[in-house]
């Protein structure tokens, strides 16, 4: 696939502050790209060096190959939705739908069709003559989507386009922005701190932390091979064990925990050296006591808490380290200060770097 953007050592600095701290990112043609991070890690700095509204302090933006120093934000192939939509409120909506073709000099007819036909992509179509400042939060949000749209670019860029909203409309318009990737063709990125939005969406994501990328994947890499503790954390791996000692053969390591043995892999040629255990949630399960004891280890419950449609169990070592896992709610859970045994499914323990658990100075750890 071409690449449509080019990321070189991007730095941009703010006085002391790195933003965006030497960040190189090949952003492919027609993809769902997502930055997902903390508030406060770059996201949108990086954003909005990519769209021209800022300027690198070091580094090389390209797109199509090309540098785009110098290139202003109006002349560069991107439309982009900001969390403050930026709506014109004395116009109406097709008055703002149709405001950028009407710069290019469009007008009458062909206008009116451009912007009936992006109405109707974001399921507005009656909406044309409305007042934008009595619409709901929903529907503003799908008119600055059609404003962008209308332009047809061929690289969207949406910073926190569904903040804001509440769950349902964020649920619907989060699906609306799939089904508007695969319909346009267009290259996405999006800006979010919200995982679900990025796993749902992205065909690739890259995790930030303090203005640097921690690991750029699909989707589904971020569980099987989380590049460190931060991003397994970021991804919702809570359970992050310190072990007493780990021994390595080839591409298995078994950690000792409280005196137990946990079969872990580990990605790359060689286990990192400061290393935690990583327990995948859904690959953990109990056990009745006298099944076959390779890869169950027995722990004591600490709670249970109803979730509806689950049961949380917070399990304990013996040097109290804990564990989490879900059980079905139809299932009885079982009583703070039993001992229970826990199966742990192949591709369960992961052993990672321990990167994002030391207290970092001034962090948002
Ligand atoms: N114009 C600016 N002047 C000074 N510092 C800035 C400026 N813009 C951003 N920063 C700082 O750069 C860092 C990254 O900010 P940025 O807005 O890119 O983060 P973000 O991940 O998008 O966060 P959020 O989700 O809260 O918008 C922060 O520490 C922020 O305070």
């Amino acid at each position: 696939m071409a690449i449509a953007i080019g990321l070189d050592h991007i730095v941009r600095s703010y006085g002391p502050v790195r933003a965006v701290d030497d960040v190189t990112l090949d952003i492919r043609a027609g993809e769902f790209f997502t930055l997902l991070g903390s508030s406060g890690c770059g996201k949108s700095s990086l954003l909005k060096l990519i769209g021209g509204f800022d300027k690198p302090t070091a580094g090389r933006v390209q797109f199509d190959g090309k540098d785009m120093a110098g290139v202003p934000a109006n002349r560069r192939p991107v439309n982009t939705v900001f969390q403050s939509l930026g709506l014109f409120p004395h116009m109406n909506v097709a008055q703002n739908v149709g405001y950028g073709l009407k710069l290019r000099g469009l007008s009458g007819g062909s206008l009116k069709a451009k912007v009936e036909d992006a109405l109707e992509l974001v399921e507005l179509s009656g909406f044309a003559e409305r007042d934008v400042n009595i619409l709901s939060g929903g529907q503003r949000q799908r008119v600055a989507l059609a404003r962008a749209l209308v332009m047809e670019p061929g690289i969207l860029l949406l910073d926190e386009p569904l903040t804001g909203l509440d769950e349902r409309l964020r649920q619907q318009m989060r699906d609306e922005f799939g089904r508007l990737h695969k319909r346009t063709g267009a290259t996405f990125i999006l800006v979010t701190h919200n995982q679900d939005e990025a796993l749902s969406l992205s065909d690739r994501m890259a995790v930030m932390h303090k203005g640097r990328i921690e690991q750029t994947d699909v989707p589904a890499r971020f569980f099987d091979a989380p590049a460190n503790a931060f991003v397994a954390r970021f991804v919702g791996i809570d359970t992050l064990l310190k072990p007493e000692s780990v021994a390595v053969s080839a591409h298995t390591a078994v950690a000792t925990i409280a005196g137990q043995r946990v079969t872990a892999t580990f990605s790359g040629t060689t286990p990192p050296s400061d290393a935690l255990v990583a327990i995948r949630p859904d690959r953990m399960e109990l056990v009745p006591g006298g099944e076959d004891a390779a890869e169950i280890i027995e722990l004591k419950v600490v709670e249970s808490i109803y979730r509806g449609l689950s049961h949380n169990v917070t399990l304990a070592f013996a040097d109290s380290q804990r564990v989490v896992l879900t059980t079905s709610a139809d299932a009885t859970p079982p009583s703070p200060g039993e001992n229970v045994r826990v199966y742990l499914k192949p591709g369960a323990a992961l052993l990672i770097d321990r990167f994002g658990m030391l207290p970092l100075a001034g962090g948002d750890e």
